[in-house]
């Protein structure tokens, strides 16, 4: 069997000898990927690259998936998801290379750098936010796992990566899986996540009143109209039909013009 070190080896001399990259360092692992940092040799500029691990060597299911991610990523050629620089496959193991987001995601922004957003703060982000998911929309691509980690901010702009959990959006879909709005090959599904994502940004401005266990509903006292919102984002109350919709219909007394 190849072995991850082994993997390592041969991608670190193909990137060396045949690229006008080197390796950096390592960045980070998910459950089908592994991330490095690489450099190109003449402009210093940081780039990453992504290769899936060689235990998904002999499914084929995990490297169509690997691949498809390569061809959204192309398909998504807009400035706030990144770009695809190089791609290719080394026994059998596919890898990219795409631009490096040199920001923060908003995992590291609320729980490791403790920053809190008010509310008009988290629906000025919510905007931008829909801004990017209507473009991926547009391509007839939902991203199915929009949380805190795979979305960066970076001087006020908006990032969102990895598209492994990614689909084509399906016709019907919606009214098929329901009840399990996270494998939704519809918009819906980014509109649910999106919906929780909200909450995170918004409970990062929250100090807990009584240790009793409440849900964020009675927690938050949000605005009703605030609250009503969430619940269509979260397919408690009546969902949006797209995103655009849930962009045009943000109560509009939270943003100052
Ligand atoms: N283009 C990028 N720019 C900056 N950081 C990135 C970029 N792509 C990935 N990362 C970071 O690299 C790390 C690993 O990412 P990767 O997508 O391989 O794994 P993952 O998000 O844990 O997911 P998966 O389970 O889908 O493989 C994460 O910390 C992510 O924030």
């Amino acid at each position: 069997m190849l072995s991850e070190t082994k993997i390592k080896r041969l991608l670190n001399n193909y990137i060396e000898k045949e690229t006008s990259f080197r390796f950096q360092k390592f960045l980070g692992k998910g459950s089908y990927g592994i991330a490095y940092v690489l450099v190109h040799k003449e402009t210093g500029e940081q780039y990453v690259l992504k290769r899936m691990k060689s235990k998904f060597k002999k499914k084929k299911q995990s490297i169509l998936k690997f691949k498809q991610e390569i061809e959204m990523l192309k398909l998504l050629d807009f400035p706030n998801i990144p770009n695809v620089i190089l791609e290719g496959e080394i026994e059998g193991i596919p890898f990219y290379i795409m631009d490096l987001i040199d920001g923060h995601t908003f995992e590291q922004e609320i729980f490791q750098e403790g920053k809190s957003f008010s509310l008009e703060e988290s629906f000025t982000i919510l905007k931008k936010l829909l801004d990017v998911v209507i473009k991926i929309h547009d391509k007839k691509i939902v991203h199915r796992d929009l949380r805190t980690p795979n979305i960066l901010i970076k001087n006020e702009t908006i990032y969102i990566i990895d598209f492994g959990l990614a689909s084509y959006i399906t016709e019907n879909a919606f009214i098929e899986k329901i009840n399990n709005p996270k494998k939704l090959e519809d918009p819906r599904s980014d509109l649910y996540f999106i919906g929780h994502f909200l909450l995170f940004l918004i409970y990062s401005n929250y100090s807990p009143t009584s240790r009793k266990e409440r849900s964020w509903q009675e927690e938050l006292k949000l605005p009703k109209e605030v609250q009503n919102y969430i619940e269509r984002l979260l397919l408690i109350g009546p969902a949006f039909s797209s995103a655009k919709e849930a962009l045009q219909s943000i109560p509009t007394f939270i943003i100052r013009a």
